[in-house]
């Protein structure tokens, strides 16, 4: 079978896909991802091995030159699309949704191919839900709560990466040059978080002082402004981290962002997390990712205007002084194989 996988954007978006790709690949099917080029989904799609085709795209906004950007991008990135399924002539077409999955799906449901799509988060974006119509089947990062696929729908859980789950301890800890004790994990997503960086520096020369050791991902755009904290030597500081498996596997708690690969991978690693979703995002679908594991007692939710630098330090002194407060058990409540499940409804639906 010859596959194209659409998505990209963010992390995010991209991350989740290339476990699928990985897994056609071994059964032996043809994978191409489409992207834009320069983008972290070419990146990323390249890294792990593979082709990668070109659509134009750009992501929907008001503001009117941004609008006026979407507008051509769109009709270019159609018309890109349509070029790549007459030539490839793909047996089935998986979007992972956002604006980077649109120009394709398009093309596709025009063209008769057999479109599936993939949706990350609890709320589902507009992409996802507008071709929802069209789609076979919607894979499902979390339960569809709101019933907003019907029969479509099915959970499967969030394809990860594997080797950021299970990292052995010991390698980790090597890595980090860190010795086997407490460790917080604190980041925002893929592109970090400046306001929640600001709280977690200010919050930094405490944690050392409670003997707590601490890995901070920046974000590459924020990097500048928090590399020069001291450089001690329970703190390891990143602009952007590519062993993020590591990471997992050296720490107790984290603090994050809401995103739903974020979470799904600290699950899956069993370190529990303090997320501070971002307020921002579409339909408030981090505050709700991160309330869904909330019910499993994996995570505790905390609203960005309410966090101080005091109360993250005593949420995570508490959490270290006593680890009876917090579940270490969640990989349990979490699929592990999302991909394979993914492949196998792709190869059964005829
Ligand atoms: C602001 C916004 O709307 N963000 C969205 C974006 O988040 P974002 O792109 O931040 O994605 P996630 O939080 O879901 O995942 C981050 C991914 O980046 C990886 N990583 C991160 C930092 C690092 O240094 N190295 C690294 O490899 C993580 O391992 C993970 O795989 O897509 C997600 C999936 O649709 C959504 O849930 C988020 O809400």
């Amino acid at each position: 079978m010859k596959i194209l996988i659409a998505g990209g954007g963010t992390g995010g978006h991209i991350y989740p896909l290339i476990p699928v790709g990985e897994e056609l690949r071994k059964h032996g099917h043809e994978v191409i991802f489409i992207g834009r080029r320069e983008s972290i989904e070419e990146r990323v799609a390249k890294k792990y091995g593979f082709t990668v085709q070109y659509v134009r795209a750009s992501l929907f906004d008001l503001n009117i030159l941004k609008f006026v950007k979407f507008a051509i991008f769109s009709i270019n990135g159609f018309f890109d699309a349509l070029k790549i399924v007459g030539k490839t002539k793909p047996d089935k077409i998986l979007g992972g949704g956002g604006y980077v999955s649109l120009p394709i799906l398009l093309a596709g449901i025009l063209k008769g191919v057999p479109v599936y799509l993939y949706e990350q988060n609890t709320i589902p974006g507009r992409t996802n839900l507008i071709f929802s119509r069209f789609a076979r089947l919607v894979f499902l990062g979390f339960e569809d709560i709101k019933n907003h696929f019907g029969s479509k729908g099915v959970f499967v859980g969030n394809p990860v990466r594997k080797e950021v789950i299970n990292q052995d301890k010991k390698t980790a800890l090597e890595f980090f040059k860190f010795e086997d004790k407490f460790t917080l994990l604190a980041f925002g997503g893929s592109g970090g978080a400046y306001k929640l960086n600001k709280i977690i520096a200010e919050a930094i020369p405490e944690l050392i002082e409670n003997e707590i050791q601490i890995i901070f991902i920046t974000g590459v755009k924020f990097f500048d402004e928090f590399k020069s904290l001291s450089n001690h030597k329970n703190l390891r500081i990143y602009p952007y981290l590519d062993e993020m498996g590591y990471a997992y596997a050296v720490s107790t708690v984290a603090v994050t962002r809401g995103g739903a690969m974020t979470l799904s991978e600290l699950i899956l690693n069993n370190v529990y997390s303090i997320v501070v979703p971002f307020p921002y995002a579409r339909d408030n679908h981090q505050f709700y990712n991160a309330k869904y594991f909330e019910n499993y007692g994996c995570v505790s939710v905390i609203k960005e205007e309410d966090l101080t630098k005091d109360i993250l330090v005593k949420k995570i002194v508490d959490f270290k002084n006593d680890f009876h407060i917090i579940n270490l058990e969640c990989a349990k409540f979490y699929p592990r194989d999302a991909e394979k499940r993914i492949v196998e409804l792709l190869e059964e639906d005829k």
